[in-house]
């Protein structure tokens, strides 16, 4: 397989293209909201919702009916335009590439509103030759529109064949911003035996082993502890790999089941805990969720801090609460700290909570 050559990796892929970017810059993402923006109901409340939620996503794929594509895309069009998202980012999930609407959606949004767009999802991402495809259309568009800021990609890996490629597609081109699990997609692709949109499921787990009767049989009919497992684990702990290998950023995706809220919590905190920056969030109700769990906690970042001033120089090691703390332990500390510092430039319910705790002598 040929590569590009390093020099021309950040060569524009079209002629008057914006530079591609070097770094991808780590704004917060806590929830990607989706919404149809063919659906009116939904699509009044968008503009009310700017500043309260980290990334607006006009959702143009799966859960629009193939009768309102054409108006989903119209309607993207005209919330963008008519709509200052303020500190919020908007990002949109195109059609999949093998559809009849992804050429369109693409020459009808970059002219339009590519100045607002931040990034595009590209459902369905099979290997580097699908973001090799996007790259150089955008590339074309962003000319033709004489836009200044390239428009960045994010990849949802859902297919079998898209998580054997996926560092190849993190490291396909640096508008790479990142990737979310597709776990309803990838779960049919794989011809998995679940009927769910993401989540966990009651029949994949471990169990106790039994315990032994007075002659030293296996009582298998004795009540036994069940552990449920996690099922994403494998390709969540895959995607950040690639993720942190490359530069971009990871997130969880859809967890269907709306009513469940405090599974849907568990799910977001493996991300997160896992080293994912955000998740999709499917109904209003799951914002508040993603919020909460997509950013350190009180506990978290006054134990941080506490081992940052406790480490000096960084070097060596300490004893915090019968804890050893080194080098290792501080760095872990540091990312905490500087999402927080992140997050409260953006959310002064955070900024507070963070101030509000007392920072201990260096
Ligand atoms: C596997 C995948 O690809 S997942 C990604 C694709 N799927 C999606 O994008 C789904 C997006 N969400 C939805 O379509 C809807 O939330 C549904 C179908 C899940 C539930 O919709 P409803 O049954 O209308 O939910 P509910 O009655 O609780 O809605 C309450 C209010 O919130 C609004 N609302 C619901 N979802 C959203 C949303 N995503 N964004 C903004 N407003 C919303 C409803 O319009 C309703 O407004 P109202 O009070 O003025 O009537
Ligand atoms: O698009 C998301 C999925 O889970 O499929
Ligand atoms: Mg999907």
């Amino acid at each position: 397989m040929s590569h590009k050559s390093a020099k021309d990796f950040f060569r524009p892929l079209a002629v008057g293209a914006p530079a591609p970017p070097r770094e991808i810059p780590a704004r917060p993402s806590r929830a990607i909201h989706f919404f149809d923006p063919s659906n009116e109901k939904m699509a009044a409340k968008i503009p009310a919702m700017v500043g309260t939620v980290d990334v607006l996503l006009g959702n143009l794929e799966d859960a629009v009916k193939a009768d309102n594509k054409v108006a989903a895309r119209e309607g993207l069009v005209r919330i963008a335009q008519s709509t200052d998202f303020g500190p919020t980012q908007l990002w949109t999930r195109i059609n999949s590439l093998d559809s009849p609407w992804v050429l369109d959606d693409l020459t009808t949004l970059v002219p339009a509103i590519g100045d607002k767009l931040d990034v595009i999802m590209v459902p369905k991402v099979q290997g580097a030759e699908d973001i090799h495809y996007v790259d150089r259309l955008l590339a074309q568009l962003e000319a033709k529109a004489g836009l200044t800021k390239p428009i960045l990609i994010h990849a949802i890996l859902e297919t079998a064949r898209g998580v054997a490629n996926v560092e190849e597609i993190c490291g396909a081109s640096p508008r790479m911003q990142g990737l979310s699990l597709g776990p309803a997609d990838l779960a049919a692709d794989r011809k998995m035996k679940t009927t769910r949109v993401g989540g966990g499921h009651p029949g994949y787990l471990v169990r106790q082993d039994p315990p032994k009767g007075d002659d030293g049989t296996a009582q298998i009919d004795a009540q036994r502890t069940v552990f449920q497992q996690d099922l994403w684990h494998y390709t969540i702990a895959k995607m950040v790999d690639a993720c942190a290998t490359h530069g971009i950023y990871p997130y969880y995706g859809p967890f269907g089941d709306i009513a469940d809220v405090v599974a849907c919590e568990d799910q977001f905190r493996n991300a997160f805990l896992l080293g994912c920056v955000g998740t999709w969030s499917l109904h209003p109700k799951q914002i508040a969720i993603a919020n909460r769990v997509f950013a350190p906690s009180v506990e978290d970042i006054a134990h941080a801090r506490r081992v940052v001033a406790a480490m000096g120089d960084g070097t060596g090691a300490v004893m915090i609460d019968g804890k050893m703390e080194d080098d290792a332990s501080l760095k872990q500390c540091l990312v905490l700290v500087e999402l927080a510092e992140q997050l409260a430039e953006i959310d002064p319910e955070l900024k507070a909570a963070y101030d509000a705790i007392e920072t201990p002598e260096a």
